[in-house]
């Protein structure tokens, strides 16, 4: 589209940015609380609410107080909670098997908000990362992540999450051929109606680093993720990523991390047309926390203006940290 602009004086641009009023009727892009999906995370005990010191406002829940946590992001419209659990080192072992036991945290997690909180959408973490003592998404044999006997386990703790009635699936993992996998799974068990938002286009990215703090991955963690996220410097990769899991069956995908990718957004919703989602990240959300902790620039200012951004690349939403905060303040 190219834009057509009168000579001055009959075009003055900022007539247009006047007022509060007209700068409301032409503004091209809204953010709602329905924008967003909060990822929050799981602990064991009872009435624990543990705060991250690498990201400030966040904390580490039990079961219970996740429950009241979905009730709360219900009652401000946010319609989807995203489960990541912080499992004890004494569970992890080499088969990981503690991903698809029936009874972990995030299974009993779900289990609680379904009860707790029923509209709101309850989104999984698929990768075996908390649960392995290498630390790695994936299987380690001989120092290598292997992708086939990775992708069997994906889809038992797949199917685990969907028993335990998950509504949507987010495979974080980038193993080849996982998304066919457990699409045929979930079909194969009757849970047509659950669905899949991909991380398709995941970075190697330094700026996951509170992350691996929250959910206790940093110790575990040996050598990089590289070969099996994505190489910062590429682009064109992340469509055929994304093309890839679409044909494969996945409902939505996602980009991340996010602020630094925006460029990826765009293309990808150019592209595909199909939902997008971007994860502002912990190192993101640890960023614009401590600067505002330090008085350089304005939390709540920057905290919209970043979840706009996405909006503005062509998000249909976005994974966030701030997500209640930012809920807050839209409903005022
Ligand atoms: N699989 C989920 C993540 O890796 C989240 C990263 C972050 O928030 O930094």
């Amino acid at each position: 589209m190219k834009p057509t602009v009168a000579p001055f004086p009959a075009a003055r641009l900022r007539r247009t940015r006047s007022s509060q009023a007209i700068r409301n009727l032409v503004q091209e892009n809204t953010l709602t609380p329905s924008d967003f999906i909060w990822p929050v995370f799981v602990r064991d005990g009872e009435g624990q609410e543990e705060p991250i010191a690498s990201m400030p406002g966040v904390m580490r829940r039990s079961v219970d107080r996740i429950a009241e946590a979905a009730v709360e992001a219900q009652a401000l419209g946010i319609p989807a909670i995203c489960l990541f659990p912080y499992t004890d080192a004494s569970l992890k072992t080499e088969d990981c098997a503690e991903a698809w036991n029936p009874d972990n945290l995030t299974n009993r997690a779900i289990r609680a908000i379904k009860a707790a909180a029923p509209e709101i959408a309850v989104m999984t973490d698929v990768a075996l990362d908390p649960y392995n003592i290498n630390g790695h998404d994936g299987y380690v044999v001989d120092g290598e992540i292997v992708n086939d006997a990775t992708v069997e386990a994906l889809v038992k703790m797949t199917l685990a999450q969907a028993d335990a009635g998950a509504d949507i699936i987010g495979p974080s993992d980038m193993m080849d051929g996982r998304i066919g996998a457990m699409r045929t799974a979930l079909e194969k068990a009757g849970h047509h109606n659950v669905a899949i938002l991909s991380y398709s286009a995941k970075y190697a990215s330094g700026y996951y680093g509170p992350f691996r703090d929250a959910v206790g991955a940093s110790g575990a963690l040996k050598g990089d993720k590289k070969t099996y996220q994505m190489d910062p410097a590429n682009s064109d990769e992340a469509l055929r990523l994304i093309e890839r899991d679409l044909l494969e069956g996945a409902d939505m995908v996602m980009v991340k991390p996010g602020i630094a990718y925006l460029d990826i957004c765009h293309r990808v919703k150019s592209a595909f047309g199909v939902p997008t989602y971007a994860y502002q990240v912990s190192g993101e959300y640890a960023m614009i926390q401590a600067a505002a902790q330090n008085g350089w620039i304005d939390g709540g200012k920057v905290m919209m203006e970043s979840l706009m951004a996405f909006k503005r690349a062509g998000c249909n939403g976005i994974l966030t940290y701030f997500a209640p905060d930012a809920a807050r303040l839209l409903n005022g």
